[in-house]
Order: structure tokens, then C-alpha cells, then sequence
């Protein structure tokens, strides 16, 4: 009987709004929602501790280990690479090749950031040791050793690399979602299903510590992890005993006093020990009993006098196992191999088995087809990126080509000095040399043949030009010989021996243009000695540009932003450029009319002869006029009048 007299509330003091219910007042224990009821919601938070200057050993090493150093099993480190890593740098191999996404905790030992690698796309978690590690302490990469050791097993949280930088050890190691002990403080009491799955879990991960003759020594749910599939994992092998190495068993530290085994008190932690520690988590998961760290209470967990009202809802079977997982003797205690053959684990476990592989499958299928499809991109890049790239070389051969039978003649020294400047040029008038943009029904074969003459890639309007081209017009100007050349190779007519052209020029030309270029040539006159000595300059510029293969002009091109779209129609060039364009002479009509005696020369303002391309630049409108002036002259000296003004007419 509960002596209730000792309880009464004297009359001077107010009631709390919490009491605490009768039942608790002969247990100390209670759960974790009762106590959060009874405890204010505000606590001052505890002072934190003043930390003295490192020793002078730890500053030391701090210098002594600047670049990164990867941990080897062996314990030895080696220089870490990385191709996204820089050591000119100041940044660490951790601040380079990580984003951090978030801070998701600090313990004892470190901080743990949640971060994405960019090396490999994927999230990590990655621990960062607070402390500076001390270089001669002998289990300074305990942890890492340890979890290096232990064979991979899909109940444990996966290792991925360690290294020291600085001082500091950053702990690499596969991203979980939340810990136990947040899945506890958010749900208190977890459904009895869930209990056996978790419980399962531990176990096989446990049997795989203790197979491999070591002691986790920590096992706490804030060391328990759930993936975003559920699986629980067994994490923080900060810890962690290997049984085989006599360091760690002298070295061996308690694990948090709310898990320990009462035999860890007076001793070293055992296989057994950890069967306690992942009793009391289980049984804090079960009941969302409120697991004290010392007292009374401490040791009526221990005594196995756990009162009955926490097991409410639970299953004989569940109670009956936690029970005998918290036997005060360790030998009384079941190893993981008979708590795996339980009935009612035995009936579970091939499903919950099931479910993990499967999880574990579609992991590792998600990973390989991420794998296989950057492989695949990688053939694929390297399969038709040759093949891309000669069909763009021969697109832009073609457009250079294109390019430079229209502009050669531009080229002269009076307008630019070089290819760069004319690419400058064209960017600054904000003209792309390869813009169809207003070219009309122009098929992409049409431009690809870089053998069709020129005359057929046009407009309807250049067509015209075309029909009324005399078969007799052949460029009468020097500074239109480029232009010849350019005919006479684009042109099958007019594919033959140089004699036989000169012999059908001069049959069919007429005579006062042949007079004309013969004149020019021959360098009559002090104009004309300028004109010849222009002519030759330009043809050995000329003869200079064509030697080159266009690149040139293309990568000016390119470097002003000018992205080569096809081939472009001189003529529209020419209008946005606003150019002048050059008379065309009707030379039959001079002849007849010094045949006829009639002293009246007729000059037609005409389009220019496609191939006449000196229309697009000053240089060659200036060569037109001199070429007209010594018409002039030539008409004069016939007695020749001039009707029009030969300069050249607005476009
Ligand atoms: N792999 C991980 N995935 C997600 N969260 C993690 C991971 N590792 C650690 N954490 C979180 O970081 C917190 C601290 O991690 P951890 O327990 O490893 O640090 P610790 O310094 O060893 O702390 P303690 O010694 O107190 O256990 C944990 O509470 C946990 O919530
Ligand atoms: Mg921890």
C-alpha cells in the first residue's frame, strides 16, 4: 500500500498543471511523452564549456598534414587525387569537392554534414572530426579502420573513404534519412510490427560484427539509422572493439551509460554486452519508456523490474525476447544466433530478408544503369562525334568557300588589312556572313555542293540577272580577275585552256573593252601604271587569302558571336551594308556607235554581273570609276559623249 500522506499538496501551494500520475510515484521510470509533459518547455541552456588552447602537439601536426592524405586499411595514409581537386587552391579537398547541403548533427567526435559529391553526383554524410587529431595517439583511425575492416553487409551504413587534412579526419560514408532516435522522439511507442523488422535488422547487422570478432560497444538509437526504404542500419563505429587487436581491447571505452551493460561497469564490454545495449533499444522503441542514465532507475532496468504497464500492446513473444536481452548475466543472455532462430523472428525474417534485398537491388540497378548509361553516352559521343564534326568541317569548308568567292574582292588593302578585320567589320555592321535568314526556299543539298556555280544558289531576282547576262561579258576591270577566276572554274563553258580563252575573249569580246583591258595591262598612261601596280597588290593579297583555308575568317567569325548558320547571298549582304553597286557598260553599244559615227555612248546602269562582287566595297567601286574614267577618256578621245554620270547609283 502507497502511503499517500507523504504526496498530499500543502494548501499554501498552487497545484502544478502537470501532475505526475500515482503510478510513478513507486517507479521512477516513465516514458518519454509523460516526462515531456511534466518538463517546461523552456530550459536554460547549459553554460557551454570554455575549451583551453589546443596542445602544442596538436598545432603541430595541424601544420605537419596541409594537402589531403587518404586512410589505407593498414592504417597508413597516402596523397589523396582527385581531378576536381586543386591544391593551389585555399580550400580543403572537403570544401572543393563537396556541396554541403545541410548540418545534420554533432556528437562527441564530430559533425556530420549531409553534402553532394561532385565527382560523382551522389549524397554522402560526411563526419568531421571537432578536434585536431593527435598524430602519435595509436587509435587516432580507429574508426576508420575498424568500419574498413568489416565486410560490406546491407544492414550496416556504408563506408566510402576517410582522409586527414589539416588535422582533421572526415569520415565519408553513406547518407540515411534520420536516426532511430529521431523516428522515436516523433512517433513514441512504434507499431509492434515495425519493433520486429527493426529488431531483425540489428540483429543480422550485429551477427555480422560479431562474426567478424568485433564489438560495436555503442549500440544506442542515435547510432541506428532508417533509410528512406525503411531499412535500418547500425552506424558510428567510433567505438568499435576488434577482438583480434589487443590495442583496442586495452583502449576499450564505455558506451553511453543509458545502454550499458550493468557487467561493462566493473569490466570489458563483451559480444553479450552488445546483445544488452540493443535490448534497451529496442525496449526504449517498443514502450517509449524514457531509458535513464543512472539511479535508481538505472538499476531497476538491470534488476529486470520493468512494471508491466509499459508492455501494454505488446506481444508475449516481443516482451519474452527484450526480456531475455536485458538478463542481468551475461551469460544467461542469447547470442544473436539464437535470438535469429525466435519463432517469431524465424517467421519474419525470410520476408523482411526479401524486402531488403529487393531495396538493395534496385540500389545497386539504379547505380549500374547510371553507370552504364554515362558509359553509353561516353560511345555514343565518341562514335558520332567524329561523324559530326566532319559534317560540320565540311559545311564550313563550304560556307568558307562560298564566303570567300563573295568577299575576296572586298579584300582589298584600302578596306581591310586582313580576314579579322573584315570579320570585325561584318560583326560590327551586325551582318552574319552565313545569314539565308531572308533567303527564300534555298534547300540545304543546294548549299552543300560547293562545285555548283554560283549563279544557281541565288534569288529569283539574281536569276533575272542572269537571263540577261551576255555570253559576252566577261569582266573587262583588273580588279575583277578574281572574279574571272572564280567564273571560269565555276563555270563548265568556260573550263579550257588559257589560249583558247584568250582567243575566244578576243573573238567575242568587243573590241573597245578589249582595248580597254588591254590598256590596263599593258599599264598606258600614268593612271593606268597605278591601276596595274593596284592590281597586282590585290592579286597577290588575293593569291595569299586563297592560299589559306578560310579558317580565319570563320574563327573571327566565330569570336564576334557569329554563329555560321549557311552560306549567305552576297546580294543581301551587299543591302544591309548598303553598298554601292557598280554601272555595267554595254560595250557593243560603244562599238556600233563608232562604227556609226554616232558620237553619243550610252552607259546602262545595270545590276552588276554576279561574278562582279567589287560592288561590295569602296576599293572596287573606285576601281569601277577608273575603269569608267578611262572609258572616259577613251570615248572622248572618239569624240564620245557620256550621257549619265558613270558613278556608281545607290543599290
Ligand atoms: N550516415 C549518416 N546519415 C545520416 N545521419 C547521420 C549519419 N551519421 C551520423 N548522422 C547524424 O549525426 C549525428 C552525429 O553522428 P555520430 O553519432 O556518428 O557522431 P558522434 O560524434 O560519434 O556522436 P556520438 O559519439 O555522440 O555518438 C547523429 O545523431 C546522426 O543523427
Ligand atoms: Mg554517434
Amino acid at each position: 500500500m502507497v502511503d499517500e500522506s507523504d504526496d498530499s499538496i500543502p494548501a499554501n501551494i498552487t497545484p502544478p498543471i502537470y501532475v505526475t500520475p500515482r503510478v510513478l510515484r513507486n517507479s521512477p521510470l516513465s516514458t518519454k511523452r509523460e516526462k515531456q509533459k511534466s518538463t517546461p518547455l523552456f530550459r536554460r541552456p547549459a553554460p557551454k564549456v570554455a575549451k583551453t588552447a589546443p596542445p602544442m602537439r596538436s598545432l603541430h601536426s595541424q601544420f605537419q598534414i596541409r594537402q589531403p592524405r587518404i586512410i589505407t586499411p593498414s592504417g597508413a595514409t597516402e596523397p589523396l587525387h582527385s581531378p576536381i581537386y586543386n591544391k593551389e587552391k585555399h580550400l580543403t579537398y572537403f570544401e572543393q569537392c563537396f556541396k554541403i547541403s545541410s548540418i545534420i548533427g554533432k556528437g562527441s567526435f564530430g559533425e556530420v554534414f549531409a553534402v553532394k559529391s561532385m565527382e560523382d553526383s551522389r549524397n554522402y554524410a560526411i563526419k568531421v572530426s571537432i578536434q585536431v587529431i593527435r598524430q602519435n595517439c595509436a587509435s587516432k583511425y580507429r574508426e576508420v579502420e575498424n568500419h574498413m575492416r568489416l565486410p560490406k553487409h546491407s544492414n550496416l551504413v556504408e563506408f566510402v573513404k576517410a582522409w586527414e587534412e589539416g588535422g582533421r579526419l572526415y569520415i565519408q560514408q553513406e547518407l540515411c534519412e534520420k536516426s532511430l532516435l529521431q523516428l522515436c522522439m516523433e512517433r513514441h511507442a512504434l507499431p509492434e510490427e515495425m519493433i520486429w523488422n527493426i529488431l531483425i535488422d540489428l540483429l543480422k547487422a550485429v551477427d555480422h560484427l560479431h562474426m567478424n570478432d568485433m564489438i560495436h560497444d555503442d549500440i544506442k538509437p542515435d547510432n541506428i539509422f532508417l533509410t528512406s526504404k525503411g531499412v535500418c542500419k547500425l552506424g558510428d563505429f567510433g567505438l568499435v572493439i576488434n577482438l583480434k587487436n589487443k590495442n583496442d581491447v586495452a583502449s576499450a571505452e564505455e558506451g553511453d551509460s543509458k545502454y550499458l551493460a550493468p557487467e561493462v561497469l566493473n569490466g570489458a564490454p563483451s559480444k553479450a554486452s552488445d546483445i544488452f545495449s540493443l535490448g534497451v533499444t529496442i525496449l526504449e522503441a517498443a514502450t517509449d519508456l524514457d531509458i535513464p542514465s543512472n539511479g535508481e532507475s538505472w538499476h531497476q532496468i538491470r534488476n529486470g523490474e520493468i512494471p508491466d504497464r509499459f508492455f501494454v500492446g505488446i506481444s508475449v513473444e516481443l516482451r519474452f525476447i527484450i526480456q531475455w536481452m536485458l538478463s542481468s548475466t551475461p551469460s544467461i543472455r542469447p547470442t544473436t544466433k539464437e535470438l535469429l532462430k525466435q519463432n517469431g523472428i524465424r517467421r519474419r525474417i525470410w520476408k523482411r530478408t526479401l524486402y531488403v534485398k529487393s531495396v538493395e537491388l534496385a540500389h545497386s540497378i539504379a547505380d549500374w544503369s547510371f553507370v552504364i548509361t554515362t558509359w553509353l553516352m561516353a560511345l555514343f559521343s565518341v562514335v558520332v562525334y567524329p561523324a559530326l564534326s566532319a559534317i560540320c568541317d565540311r559545311r564550313a569548308s563550304i560556307c568558307a568557300e562560298t564566303v570567300s568567292k563573295q568577299h575576296t574582292p572586298i579584300q582589298t588593302p584600302e578596306t581591310s588589312s586582313s580576314r579579322l578585320g573584315f570579320a570585325k567589320t561584318l560583326a560590327a555592321s551586325n551582318i552574319t556572313p552565313f545569314d539565308y535568314s531572308d533567303e527564300e526556299n534555298v534547300s540545304f543539298q543546294r548549299r552543300l555542293f560547293p562545285l555548283i556555280p554560283r549563279f544557281q544558289m541565288d534569288d529569283d531576282e539574281d536569276d533575272e540577272d542572269e537571263d540577261t547576262r551576255n555570253d559576252n561579258e566577261l569582266p573587262t576591270s583588273s580588279s575583277n580577275s578574281s572574279t574571272i577566276d572564280s567564273f571560269t572554274t565555276s563555270s563548265p563553258i568556260l573550263r579550257e585552256s588559257p589560249i583558247r580563252r584568250s582567243l575566244r575573249f578576243r573573238s567575242e569580246t568587243p573590241p573597245s573593252a578589249r582595248r580597254i583591258r588591254e590598256n590596263n595591262h599593258r599599264g598606258s598612261g600614268d593612271y593606268n601604271s597605278q591601276q596595274r601596280r593596284k592590281y597586282e597588290r590585290m592579286r597577290r593579297i588575293e593569291a595569299c587569302m586563297d592560299s589559306d583555308d578560310n579558317d580565319e575568317l570563320i574563327n573571327a567569325a566565330a569570336a564576334e558571336n557569329i554563329m555560321p548558320q549557311s552560306c549567305p547571298p552576297l546580294l543581301r549582304s551587299c543591302r544591309k551594308l548598303n553598298l554601292q553597286r557598280a554601272p555595267k557598260l554595254n560595250f557593243n553599244l560603244l562599238d556600233n556607235n563608232e562604227n556609226t559615227g554616232n558620237d553619243k555612248i550610252e552607259i546602262h546602269h545595270q545590276r552588276p554581273n554576279r561574278n562582279a562582287k567589287a560592288t561590295s566595297s569602296n576599293s572596287s567601286s573606285s576601281s569601277v570609276l577608273g575603269q569608267t574614267r578611262t572609258l572616259r577618256s577613251t570615248a572622248a578621245r572618239r569624240g564620245a559623249l557620256i550621257a549619265e554620270d558613270s558613278s556608281a547609283d545607290e543599290f
